[in-house]
């Protein structure tokens, strides 16, 4: 078995983690880190993980607890990855954090809007998303997963990118998160009293999610995040201009034939479809009136969106069998 350790074990993805983990067949949870919940019981945290894990406390980080451990997922705010990497050293490290996901510094200072303190390991790192970087991941022993939103715009518009169906330029991406999206602490914004029964837009043309969209799309994107009232998903409806009339529906059935966790179907999906997996479903439409192409994703954010893909990351790095320990449906309804 593979021993891995879980920096911000504590945390929701963290949490997606450890209960994926617990069912995996090649690889162990060794050590799960917290910061302010150091020394507390993992189920005061992660209640629902009470018969897996009853008896865990999390651990307060200590370098040398990494001993023994192969594997290091890393699941904490952006900035705290560049202050760690030299302690995991060459171990497989898949990081959630923003830190070393862009391509350059310039970019990370640019949108993340803080000082970006190891541009020299950025090229040490492999962009996370399997679809369109599997042999790249395969070689990689550094891994930065994407955010939830970009992995979901991504799915949908990069093989109609690369097709050439539609225009790169003003490609819109609006998308609408779950309220796990923004992490266990709450805010104002994210209490229950200003969640239920309400949906809105968040911000707007400044969302740090633009670039990593851009990056790996190649097109330039706009896109306005919504909060919507429900715990976990994502759905990403984009729009661009065609180059033509086209079958966008076709041409991502084929990109995707072969993939383990991405489903492209007529029916425009739900988000309670992914639930709990690592599914990712698409849809997509040429509309001749106005020769626009929408196409729509649907993931959970903390499936395909983070821990999920990290563990999918995880298992192609390790030469595992890439779907091990990842479920392909959902929880319904
Ligand atoms: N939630 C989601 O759907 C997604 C999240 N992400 C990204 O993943 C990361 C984790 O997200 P999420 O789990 O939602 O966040 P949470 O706020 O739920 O968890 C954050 C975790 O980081 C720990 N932590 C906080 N501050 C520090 C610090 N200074 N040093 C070390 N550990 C610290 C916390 O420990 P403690 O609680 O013990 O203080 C906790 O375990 C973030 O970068 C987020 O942007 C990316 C994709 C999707
Ligand atoms: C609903 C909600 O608040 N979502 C978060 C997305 C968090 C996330 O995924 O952040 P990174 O991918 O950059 O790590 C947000 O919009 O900031």
């Amino acid at each position: 078995m593979i021993r891995a350790a879980i920096l911000g074990a504590s945390g929701y993805v963290g949490g997606e983690l450890m209960r994926l983990l617990a069912a995996h067949p090649g690889i162990d949870v060794a050590r799960a880190f917290g910061a302010s919940a150091a020394g507390k019981p993992v189920p005061a945290f992660h209640p629902h993980l009470s018969l897996a894990y009853g008896d865990w406390a999390f651990d307060a980080w200590d370098e040398s607890l990494l001993d023994g451990c192969d594997l290091v997922f890393a699941a904490l705010p952006h900035g705290e990855s560049q202050k760690l990497v030299d302690a995991i050293g060459d171990r497989k490290f898949v990081d959630l954090g923003a830190d070393f996901r862009l391509d350059t510094a310039e970019e990370y200072e640019l949108w993340y809007g803080e000082k970006h303190e190891r541009p020299d390991l950025l090229s040490s790192f492999v962009y996370g998303l399997p679809e369109f970087r599997r042999a790249d991941i395969a070689a990689a022993n550094r891994v930065a997963a994407p955010g939830c939103y970009p992995t979901a715009a991504s799915l949908a518009l990069k093989p109609l990118v690369e097709a050439g169906v539609i225009e790169t330029k003003g490609v819109i991406v609006d998308a609408a998160s779950g309220v796990s999206g923004a992490g266990r602490i709450p805010s104002h914004g994210t209490i229950y009293g200003a969640v239920e029964g309400n949906f809105k837009a968040y911000g707007l043309l400044k969302h740090r999610h633009t670039a990593e969209m851009q990056m790996v799309t190649g097109a330039e994107v706009i896109f306005t995040p919504h909060l919507a009232p429900m715990s976990r998903g994502i759905l990403a409806t984009c729009y661009a201009r065609a180059t033509g009339p086209s079958d966008p529906l076709a041409i991502l059935a084929e990109a995707y034939a072969a993939e383990p966790f991405v489903y492209v179907g007529q029916t425009p999906p739900e988000t309670k479809w992914a639930s709990g997996s690592n599914a990712a479903f698409l849809t997509a439409r040429y509309d001749q009136r106005t020769n626009m192409v929408v196409a729509i994703a649907a993931i959970d954010n903390l499936g395909k969106g983070a821990a999920g893909q990290m563990i999918q990351c995880a298992n192609i790095m390790l030469g595992l069998d890439e779907t091990a320990g990842l479920p392909i449906a959902g929880v319904y309804p």
